[in-house]
């Protein structure tokens, strides 16, 4: 090709010199300037490592004066192209190619491939392999599942996905102590960050569990979550503290008595607010709680909410009411009404069963369709007057698989000290109390027989609780410093590091504690089930304490029975309210969600009672046993029932297990990933089976892959190994190293435009084909989630010299297979050939990728209008008995509706890679 001064050249040998320009041209030497880098290179013509620039109509270019055109026609005048295009005023220019921006990025595969950019057959492979598996993940049932180094429990993984895949999701995640509330929020969490639904999330904890909930987050989900306490505050001197992180982890008591922060958290932005230990949240008509209110003013601001709770009723119904309400103020806007309704579950639950049977009630609520197919009628009704979509409660008796808890007695004579102390019932339940100081340790009879039960349960652990920091301060001491036990205390007096490492102390197996000391705040949240003994030293005076209490050692995990001892002094009130637990309540052997309810029906007999015993208790321990398991029974029948239906379906559960673990056992993950490290230069290494180190090599494609040590990283793709070893990454299709290399390949040219030979029997050498690669681009606000119905969907079409699509007869792997590599002279000759030809392939692919394209925009338009639909649907139902619904919501719904089918219809396709072909 012949030079002209001023035309536009760019070198292929070395694409960073931005575009160049032709200064002078001497016999057999060209020079071209690079303004870009400001060089200026002599080359011999014969071989210059030069590809003429030649935008097409379609193409976005830049003058160097800033102005941007859409390219709609090229001239030539005296071997310099001329640019006709418009702006983004739709005012129609012409530029002369001299006039171009030298910050030229040839990054289309189209650009490249006709300006000899050729990148290997293997990274083109790679990036037809890496958008066929990101779009696989876009539609995969379990996307947001995977990624967890959890077991996969059925019962969390249907609440994982229920929740996980809503749109703003709002929900109270109330199953029974220690069935795995944390490890729920944290699927939810990492399926709604993965599929971008959420961004920024706020987790509000009681401060003893913001270390727990730390790691948790980082080892179970690879979620980096900031904590924020007054240090960290602190450090932050400029704008709201709260927008400094996307993920947030702090304390409820942060904000006490801290107006500014309340304001600054309220003011910055959240996707979804999680509130654990939601108990706390007390309320009444008349004075709801601080804490109460600050996350009422969050859950107005953000789209979604998730409390978690085991013990829902904790401080009574209304307060379960008001965090319900929070939830979902359309459906729970009256607590008479919520009140008539809970009463009435058993109605629901049978009327569920008679449905599940083929029949159709004669009873059958207003505004329910009859003629719907069962699965659904009965989730209209859950979601009607049941508490539906919003509360999921599983307890063990479903769950199954726990181990059995043991109660151990330990009458104990009461001292003559302790005889003349007030009679009140707090003294009576915790008589050091009124000592100031350690005295009563020498005459309490439960001290020494603590320390000869930890000595006879050697080398077991034992973790022991009672309701007070000070009684738990001088127990540990005690046992420290005369018994030569090894223990630690965890109390509120502990900053938060000393507690945590108190925990870890007790945690470790080797040379760790014996025995850790808790006050109250032990018994909640903590993860204590490395242990199987737990020492009550005193009884607390609520049901739903005493079961968090059990509940640090009966949850998932526990390997043995859980031996509950429990000494107390005979003829005291801990003698009475330890009846009343075992014989009336039967606490210690069963969880009961109604506990509260129960201790608050016979809470002023028990009181008197607890002062002194009188002739009546034995009746009353009937009264109650027989309350108790008349109401276990309703609760089981009714509410339980109700709520269990909503909580897990089996089938569907392992169902979406099947799914994950199908996915796990193939060796697709580990094929691709070895594919990625050869592209970006990582060396792998056989660790074991399924276990591969990586390491960074010296011809590092770019400095960096992501997750990647110095030092190396060994990755396992096997879930066992991965929840035995913590030093193992457990690699799945959403670890965070897969998901940024993909990214990496994806918004890269990376593999964009290849080139290579075949040969084929029946077709003549010389023949070209093209493979090209299109995905869908949809541009849309991030809130409306297209992608969800509008995946990439990538479409591969070969085409032929006649234009005919040779896609079905020659899969793209077995191209793979066939394919050799062209040296890069030869391939740049080719290219100057068939510029022409390739233009009009183009052309042809391009024409019938649009007409594939029409089809999935009709299909993804109708889709969303199904799901969607379904929603406005539901909301429009709940209107016409909860007038609360505001039209408002209904007319959103169906603007976003129609936003998501614009966004859909306007949909356009994108080259992401393209190979030319030629047959030898
Ligand atoms: N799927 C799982 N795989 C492995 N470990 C799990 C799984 N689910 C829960 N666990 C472990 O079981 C324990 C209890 O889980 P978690 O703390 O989430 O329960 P919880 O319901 O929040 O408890 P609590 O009611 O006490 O707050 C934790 O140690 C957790 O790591």
């Amino acid at each position: 090709m012949e030079y002209i001064i001023g035309q536009r050249w760019v070198s292929h040998a070395d694409a960073q010199l931005g575009l160049g320009v032709i200064v002078e041209i001497e016999q057999r030497r060209v020079t071209v300037n690079f303004p870009a880098v400001g060089e200026e290179r002599t080359y011999a013509i014969d071989g210059a490592p030069l590809t003429r620039l030649r935008f097409q109509e379609g193409d976005h270019i830049a003058t160097v004066s800033g102005v941007e055109l859409v390219v709609t026609r090229v001239d030539e005048h005296q071997g310099l192209l001329l640019y006709t295009g418009t702006d983004h005023h739709d005012a129609e220019l012409t530029v002369s190619e001299l006039e171009l921006d030298a910050y030229v990025q040839l990054t289309t595969p189209q650009q490249r491939l006709l300006n000899g950019h050729f990148d290997k057959n293997s990274d083109f492979a790679l990036r037809v392999a890496t958008f066929d598996y990101l779009d696989r993940q876009q539609r995969s049932p379990v996307r947001g599942l995977m990624g967890s180094r959890t077991s996969l429990l059925p019962h969390q993984v249907y609440i994982a996905n229920e929740v996980g895949q809503r749109f703003a999701p709002r929900v109270l995640l109330a199953d029974e102590v220690g069935l795995g509330k944390t490890i729920e929020a944290g699927m939810i969490m990492h399926q709604q960050l993965l599929s971008g639904r959420a961004s920024r999330v706020l987790v509000l904890v009681p401060e003893t569990l913001l270390h727990q909930w730390l790691v948790e987050m980082l080892r179970r989900f690879n979620l980096h979550f900031a904590l924020f306490d007054d240090e960290r505050l602190a450090e932050i001197d400029a704008g709201n503290p709260f927008e400094a992180e996307q993920l947030l982890l702090c304390s409820t008591s942060l904000f006490a008595g801290q107006p500014e922060r309340r304001e600054q958290v309220l003011a910055a932005p959240w996707d979804l607010v999680v509130v654990d230990e939601a108990h706390h949240l007390e309320w009444s008509a008349e004075a709801p709680s601080e804490e109460y209110q600050l996350v009422e003013s969050l859950a107005g601001n953000s789209a979604g909410l998730l409390l978690l709770t085991a013990t829902p009723e904790q401080v009574g119904q209304a307060s379960h009411f008001a965090r319900l309400r929070l939830l979902d103020p359309s459906r729970f806007h009256d607590l008479e009404q919520f009140a008539a309704e809970e009463s009435q579950y058993h109605r629901w639950s049978d009327m569920a069963q008679q449905i599940e049977a083929g029949e159709i009630p004669g009873d059958l609520p207003e505004g329910l369709d009859r003629n719907a197919e069962p699965a659904q009628l009965i989730e209209q009704i859950l979601d009607r007057h049941g508490t539906g979509r919003v509360l999921f409660r599983n307890t063990r008796a479903a769950v199954s698989g726990f181990p059995q808890r043991l109660l151990h007695r330990h009458p104990l004579p009461c001292p003559e000290e302790y005889r003349f102390s007030s009679v009140d019932v707090d003294s009576g339940l915790h008589p050091e109390l009124p000592y100031h100081d350690d005295s009563w340790l020498a005459f309490d009879p439960r001290v020494n027989w603590l320390e000869q039960t930890l000595k006879q349960l050697r080398p077991a652990k034992a973790l022991v609780i009672c309701a007070n920091a000070d009684t738990a301060v001088a127990l540990e001491h005690h046992l420290h410093l005369r018994a030569g036990i090894r223990s630690a205390a965890f109390y509120e007096g502990l900053s938060i590091i000393e507690r945590d490492r108190a925990a870890a102390y007790f945690a470790d197996e080797v040379n760790g504690a014996q025995t850790l000391v808790c006050s109250e705040i032990g018994s909640e949240g903590r993860n204590f089930q490395f242990a199987h003994h737990l020492i009550l030293f005193d009884l607390p005076l609520n049901p739903d304490l005493l079961e968090q209490r059990i509940g640090r050692l009966d949850r998932i995990g526990q390997q043995h029975d859980v031996e509950i001892h429990v000494p107390y002094l005979e003829g005291t009130a801990q003698e009475t309210l330890l009846d009343w637990y075992e014989r009336g309540l039967d606490a210690f052997s069963e969880s009961c969600s109604a506990g509260y309810m129960i201790f608050q029906r016979f809470r002023e007999a028990l009181l008197g009672h607890l002062e002194q015993r009188g002739e009546g208790f034995e009746a009353l321990l009937s009264e109650t046993a027989e309350f108790t398991v008349q109401t276990r029974l309703e609760l089981r029948e009714g509410q339980d029932r109700l709520l269990e239906r909503n909580s897990c379906k089996p089938d569907a559960a392992n169902a979406l297990i099947d799914a994950i673990s199908e996915r796990e056992n193939s060796d697709e993950l580990q094929e691709y990933l070895e594919a990625l490290c050869e592209a970006f230069g990582v060396d792998t290494e056989f660790h074991s089976e399924h276990t591969l180190i990586l390491r960074p090599s010296e011809h590092m494609l770019t400095g960096h892959f992501p997750y990647l040590r110095d030092e190396g990283t060994t990755v396992t793709f096997d879930r066992d190994k991965g929840l035995a070893r913590e030093d193992l990454a457990f690699l799945t299709w959403e670890h965070p190293m897969l998901v940024e290399a993909m990214d990496m390949v994806h918004s890269t040219e990376l593999g964009n435009a290849a080139i290579g030979t075949i040969k084929l029997k029946g077709i003549a050498p010389g023949t070209m084909m093209l493979e090209c690669l299109f995905t869908v681009n949809c541009v849309a606000p991030k809130e409306l989630q297209v992608e969800r119905f509008l995946p990439l969907s990538p479409t591969r079409l070969l085409v032929d010299a006649r234009g005919k699509d040779l896609a079905h007869l020659v899969p793209h792997t077995r191209l793979n297979e066939l394919v050799e590599r062209v040296k890069k002279p030869v391939a740049l000759a080719i290219i100057k050939q068939v510029q022409k030809e390739v233009d009009a392939k183009m052309l042809l692919a391009t024409r019938q990728a649009e007409t594939r394209l029409s089809d999935l925009l009709s299909e993804a338009e109708a889709e969303m209008r199904a799901q969607l639909g379904a929603e406005r649907e539901r909301l429009a139902a709940l209107q016409k008995v909860n007038p609360s619904i505001r039209q408002e919501e209904l007319d959103h719904l169906d603007y976003r509706i129609e936003e998501c089918a614009i966004h859909i219809r306007h949909a356009s396709l994108q080259l992401q890679a393209l190979r030319l072909i030629l047959t030898t």
